[in-house]
């Protein structure tokens, strides 16, 4: 714990976690107005000392509740306090007197803000004592924290199990008693393996304890809900090979907040590991590890995996601080520095004996939200799924990623094939099951939408508010890292690009350099295949077909891009064509080097290589290959309808730069 000791807390005195969007509004003040109108204006000088609340003039009992509150509303409803360390961090620790004046005030004060205390750590220094509480408030019962974290890990690494044991509150029996109540198909069932993207929660009420109450096996999400101050939802993610499609679908499209990788204590670091650890990197999710299995470990394997975890995670390309959490201390610790800190909070449990799991459910309770934004912008929701509910109709599910939206709100859905997007109107609103009236940012949700059939909505749709006049784009500019490719990209290579909800083969149009290898780094313009998408600067995406990895950020979105006439050849088609004749490189040892090569330039890029197989990824890279194929034929088809039909179908209504590249795929939405 040394590492763990050194690194300095970022909540000193009053001040906790990163900044977040406001969530008070005063005097019709726009909260982030507010919010730096406040920063400008407030004198918040008095308030700095250890010993502030050993008696707070009443002044300073104002300031102390509106720095508290406004702490709050950045990390969307809680903080953490700290006792007895001033704002400078220097000359810390109260008498026993003082420290009990302290807490007293700190109790009123929570209180009269409508809040849960709860004392989380204290610590002797050498002036006496510190100690760090959690100040929750308290929030209607149709509302709560949500907290996504995505559930990676290799297969048969316990990932069902330990959810199955976290959210029923029952042991596992070694043999796959936990998992079953979490798979939802007949042949996860059968064969034990994970294979979709799964949903689980687990409620914590307002001083932390756990709320989900099975009965006969099953949970009521909506009771858990309204019991509940903060909720995990799970995103259990396949741990095979053959499903990385889908995983990479669910880091990208279901926006964790943060990534907890699964790692059998006995098998260690094997498979897909560092696939899943250098997916996470890549989309800048932060991580945290849970060895599983201890219970059948033998000590020197669990030590010898320990410390290869640790020099992965210290390698040049995660660049992580491991710190493995053995004590509450170390979770307050963990928690309170895990974003920005770059620590890596590492757990040892047994889902068979119990083991360390109360500490891991203390860290989960502990977790705030990553997401950013304010609820007072346009609204923005990324649809990420999309269902037909008998007697409802149609209901989209997704992520809300800024502002709020509210029933009977009117968006604009979209993109459709051709780039228009639609007005619609939310019919209901559903957050875990509970019927709501709005979701706000970072919050997920699902609606039931007026007027609108199932086969006019589509994964990676976005609905947003027509304030933000929104446009498709065929073609962006990006900026990306190779961190894996057999040998050379270049222009007109294709691959899939994840974003968001969004998965759609690309092709590179142009770069800015003539190829790119693994751990070159270029500016690149993409352009879809099938059809426009919506997109924003600043985006993180994921472009990879088998084995080749690239991952970037979106830097300029392209939304009048005209149609090119002409639709390249796949760079790989080619390529083969040209290796034949070519003495740069023959057939068969380029061959031998797409499935065989290894070279990496950089940890980071050897953590998102290493864990896959040309052999096991067979299924995952069929359906792309299938998908690029069809996107090349479907290429040729849009060709032939650009000769009937120029410039027939505008983008967005807006005819100057319309393109006409795809023909409507889908029936027109009604009027
Ligand atoms: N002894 C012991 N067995 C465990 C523990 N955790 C999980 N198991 C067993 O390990 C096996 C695999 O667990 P799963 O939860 O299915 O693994 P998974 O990572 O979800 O696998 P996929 O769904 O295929 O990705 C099951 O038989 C579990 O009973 C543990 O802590 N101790």
């Amino acid at each position: 714990m040394n590492n763990m000791q050194s690194a300095t807390p970022n909540n000193v005195g009053v001040g906790i976690k990163s900044a977040r969007s406001n969530i008070f509004t005063v005097d019709g003040l726009p909260t982030q107005q507010m919010q730096q109108h406040q920063q400008l204006t407030i004198d918040y000088s008095s308030i700095r000392g250890k010993d502030v609340l050993v008696q707070p003039t009443d002044e300073q009992r104002q300031l102390l509740k509106r720095r508290i509150l406004d702490r709050i509303a950045d990390s969307c409803g809680e903080t953490i306090y700290e006792i007895g360390v001033g704002e400078d961090g220097r000359d810390s620790g109260l008498n026993a007197e003082e420290f009990e004046a302290s807490v007293q005030t700190l109790r009123q004060l929570a209180a009269e803000m409508d809040a849960d205390l709860v004392n989380l750590r204290e610590r002797a220094v050498e002036k006496g004592k510190t100690a760090q509480f959690l100040i929750r408030k308290h929030i209607d019962t149709t509302d709560f924290m949500e907290i996504r974290v995505a559930v990676v890990g290799n297969v048969d690494a316990g990932k069902s199990t330990l959810l199955g044991v976290l959210t029923h509150g029952e042991l596992d029996n070694g043999r796959g008693h936990a998992r079953q109540r979490l798979f939802r198909h007949k042949h996860e069932i059968e064969s034990g393996r994970t294979s979709s993207v799964g949903n689980d929660i687990l409620g914590f009420d307002g001083v932390g304890n756990v709320v989900n109450k099975p009965d006969h096996g099953h949970l009521d999400w909506v009771k858990i809900c309204e019991k509940s101050a903060k909720v995990i939802t799970f995103i259990d993610l396949a741990g095979h090979e053959r499903y990385l499609k889908t995983t990479v679908f669910g880091m990208t499209g279901h926006a964790p907040d943060f990534g907890m990788l699964m790692i059998g204590a006995n098998a260690g670091i094997i498979g897909m590991t560092k696939e899943h650890l250098g997916l996470a990197l890549a989309l800048a999710v932060p991580v945290f590890v849970v060895v599983t299995k201890i219970d059948m470990c033998p000590p020197n394997v669990l030590q010898d995996n320990m410390k290869l975890l640790f020099k992965m995670l210290k390698s040049q390309g995660c660049r992580k601080v491991p710190v493995v959490v053995r004590s509450q201390d170390d979770v307050v610790l963990s928690a309170t520095n895990f974003v920005s800190e770059r620590l890596c909070p590492i757990f040892q449990v047994s889902n068979v004996n119990g083991d360390n799991l109360e500490l891991l459910k203390m860290f989960l309770n502990l977790l705030s939200t990553r997401m950013a934004g304010s609820e007072n912008l346009p609204a923005e929701f990324q649809i990420d799924d999309v269902y037909s509910v008998p007697g409802v109709g149609t209901v989209v599910s997704g992520t809300c990623l800024q502002g709020t939206i509210k029933l009977n709100d009117v968006l604009m859905l979209g993109p459709n094939a051709v780039g228009n997007f639609v007005p619609i109107t939310i019919k209901s609103i559903h957050r875990k099951r509970m019927n709501v009236e709005r979701v706000r940012c970072g919050q997920t949700a699902s609606f039931a939408l007026k007027k609108i059939k199932r086969t006019y909505l589509r994964k990676g749709m976005v609905m947003v508010s027509p304030e933000l006049k929104p446009q498709a784009c065929w073609e962006f500019e990006g900026e990306i890292l190779v961190l894996h490719h057999p040998t050379t990209i270049s222009a007109r290579y294709q691959a899939m690009v994840h974003c968001g909800s969004i998965r759609q083969t690309a092709s590179i149009v142009r770069m800015s350099c003539d190829c790119l290898r693994t751990g070159d780094k270029a500016r690149v313009k993409f352009r879809f295949i099938k059809q426009p998408e919506y997109i924003r600067a600043g985006q993180r995406l994921v472009f990879r077909e088998g084995r080749t990895k690239a991952v970037g950020n979106i830097l300029q979105p392209m939304p009048h891009a005209a149609a090119s006439p002409y639709r390249p050849k796949p760079a790989k088609m080619q390529s083969r064509a040209h290796n034949g004749n070519n003495g740069s490189g023959s057939n068969s040892s380029n061959n031998q080097q797409r499935h065989h090569g290894q070279g990496s330039s950089s940890a980071a890029s050897q953590a998102a290589a290493g864990g896959s197989s040309k052999d096991a990824a067979g299924e995952d890279q069929k359906p792309q290959n299938g998908e690029r194929r069809e996107g090349s034929r479907r290429g040729g088809k849009r060709k032939r309808n650009n000769r009937v039909q120029p410039a027939a179908m505008p983008l967005n209504g807006n005819s100057s730069s319309a393109h006409v590249d795809a023909t409507p795929m889908v029936e027109p939405p009604p009027n």
